[in-house]
């Protein structure tokens, strides 16, 4: 029998096999190399520098797997301030500057704001809650501005009541626990977002709630990388069946679609019965479910979910992001003490040792608002932010850019330029400050660590695109201010009571996290 006989048997007979082959034959042959026959290019135009790969497989082997960020770096040194490369046919663009990441992700937003597509996560996981891993376009806008609606600068005023309570709860956790530092973070974090989001006050250890979000949270983060899945590559994969050889990402979908479900479902549900019973807590839930038409709408099905969606996500986009910022910020402390006392003697005098800080006292702590700045840049969270995707071909300074290209702002580049942060690598929060205050002619972190681009509504001149960094900002104020007027953090010490050498390591996920602090039992 020829080997074409052989495989007709093998897909008559087997027709699991034959949506497998005919996936990858599509996606290598079909999908991913067109621009190249088709005439997309008319003027030849070259692709951006960048490593040239082999045919047909492309830059498979060199693409890096372990902090890419780090090896984007070097490729900038290299090959300059955009690098594009291929691999299996996929087109990558990577950006080193805010100068491309400007003309490119701002400047041309229209072309290039669209989202990864990844099957694994947005299909098989049913993430598409969160918004933003939704494709540009209608269903995304409406979700972003019902967002808005509760996390802009005005709306989020009315959490600050939310967010002192946790600060004084984590500040009495601390003093009974300090050594379980690291689990205190998380729940006040997740309790706070629970109370902001549904009025729920989670329970102060075993909680469900937080437990399912860390759950959602743990699949977005192996599955928000493209490339972990092969069914991502080769979306026809999905079809495969659960039992078949091989197919044991569909369980994990299954586990973490579970997850995401009650995620968004439960406490939305909970929300609407304590409405429906008179004891709701006012909170975003409850201003969403009453805005909700009729039931009898046809529109009433459409619009629920979005309110659910809009209620969800600010967990998912908010828990684990500044949970892993102020685990940074107890590393930056224990390693910078001359930092920490500075921060404490302006606490001192504002405070004079006698109350804790709240909200009021933020235009007199320069230096609390200069170290909020420093962490962010220092261990960025999201060092290649979300990636983008372009939606047409483009040419751009002499360049080809095909459409799909998979378009990622190398923030960590940005932020660890030596010409614009000097000695970029040490936490300094006086690289913000002139005379004690806020110098305005230094660049922030905000350029580059809350992601880029247009799908922001706010604030086009810091490009950013976070729509959650403002209730970031004011629950970081909150806590750097409340522990730092009570707790000196200090490194622990060994058997003879010698401080331990700290090494600031981060973890190589799609969000950064100080190592092995990820390995943590988080519930
Ligand atoms: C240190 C804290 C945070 C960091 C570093 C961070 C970073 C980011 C980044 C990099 C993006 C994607 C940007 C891009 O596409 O280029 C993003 C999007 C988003 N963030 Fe944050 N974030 C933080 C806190 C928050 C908080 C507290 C919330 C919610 C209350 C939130 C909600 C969201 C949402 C909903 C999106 C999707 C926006 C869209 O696609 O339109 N984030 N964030």
């Amino acid at each position: 029998m020829t080997i074409i006989t052989e495989l007709t048997t093998l897909v008559a007979t087997y027709p699991v096999y034959a949506t497998v082959i005919g996936a990858l034959a599509y996606t290598l042959v079909v999908k991913k190399l067109p621009w190249k026959w088709l005439n997309r290019n008319p003027k030849r135009l070259p692709s951006p520098p960048g490593p040239k790969g082999y045919p047909l497989i492309g830059s498979v082997f060199e693409m890096p797997t372990e902090r890419s960020w780090i090896v984007y770096d070097q490729w900038f040194k290299k090959y300059g301030d955009m690098v594009y490369f291929e691999a299996l046919g996929q087109p990558f663009l990577v950006l080193g500057s805010l100068k491309r990441t400007g003309d490119l992700l701002e400047k041309r937003s229209s072309k290039y704001s669209d989202r990864l597509w990844l099957p694994m996560l947005i299909e098989l996981m049913e993430s598409d809650f969160n918004f933003g891993m939704l494709p540009y376009g209608q269903w995304w806008r409406r979700h972003r501005r019902s967002f808005k609606d509760h996390f802009n600068p005005e709306a989020i005023v009315n959490y600050r009541p939310i967010q002192l309570r946790s600060a004084r709860s984590f500040l009495h956790r601390l003093l009974i626990s300090p050594e379980r530092f690291l689990d205190h973070i998380t729940h006040t974090f997740g309790a706070t977002i629970m109370s902001v989001a549904y009025g729920i006050t989670v329970k102060e250890s075993g909680d469900p709630y937080l437990a399912t979000g860390h759950e959602s949270q743990k699949g977005a983060a192996a599955a928000g990388i493209p490339g972990s899945f092969l069914v991502d590559m080769v979306p026809a994969l999905k079809y495969v069946p659960s039992w078949f050889p091989g197919a044991g990402f569909k369980k994990k979908a299954a586990h973490w679609r579970q997850a995401n479900q009650d995620l968004a479902r439960i406490p939305f549900k909970y929300v609407e019965q304590q409405m429906e019973n008179g004891t709701a807590v006012p909170c975003v839930a409850t201003k969403l479910i009453e805005k909700l038409p009729d039931k009898s709408d046809p529109k009433y099905a459409e619009e629920r979910k979005l309110a659910e969606d809009v209620a969800a996500v600010s967990y998912v986009g908010g828990a684990d992001t500044t949970i892993s910022t102020v685990q940074a910020f107890f590393m930056a402390m224990a390693l910078y003490p001359e930092a920490q006392k500075k921060a404490q003697a302006q606490l001192d005098s504002v405070l004079g040792g006698k109350r804790l800080p709240d909200f009021n006292d933020r235009p007199s702590l320069p230096y609390i608002n200069a170290m909020i700045k420093e962490s962010l840049r220092w261990n960025q969270v999201a060092p290649l932010a979300v990636a983008h995707v372009s939606s047409e071909d483009d040419e751009y300074d002499g360049y080809f850019i095909p459409r799909g290209t998979i378009v990622m702002g190398n923030g960590w580049t940005i932020l660890h330029d030596p010409e614009e942060f000097q000695d970029p690598y040490t936490y300094n929060p006086d690289r913000y400050l002139k005379d004690g205050q806020l110098n305005p002619n230094v660049r922030g972190p905000e350029a580059a660590a809350f992601g880029f681009g247009r799908r922001l509504w706010v604030n086009l001149t810091f490009g950013s695109m976070c729509p959650g960094r403002h209730m970031n900002d004011s629950g970081l104020y909150c806590l750097f201010s409340s522990i730092l007027s009570v707790f000196d953090i200090k490194p622990p010490v060994d058997e003879s009571g010698n401080p331990v050498q700290l090494k600031p390591e981060f973890t190589s996920d799609y969000l950064t996290w100080l190592v092995p602090v990820q390995d943590k039992d988080w519930t």
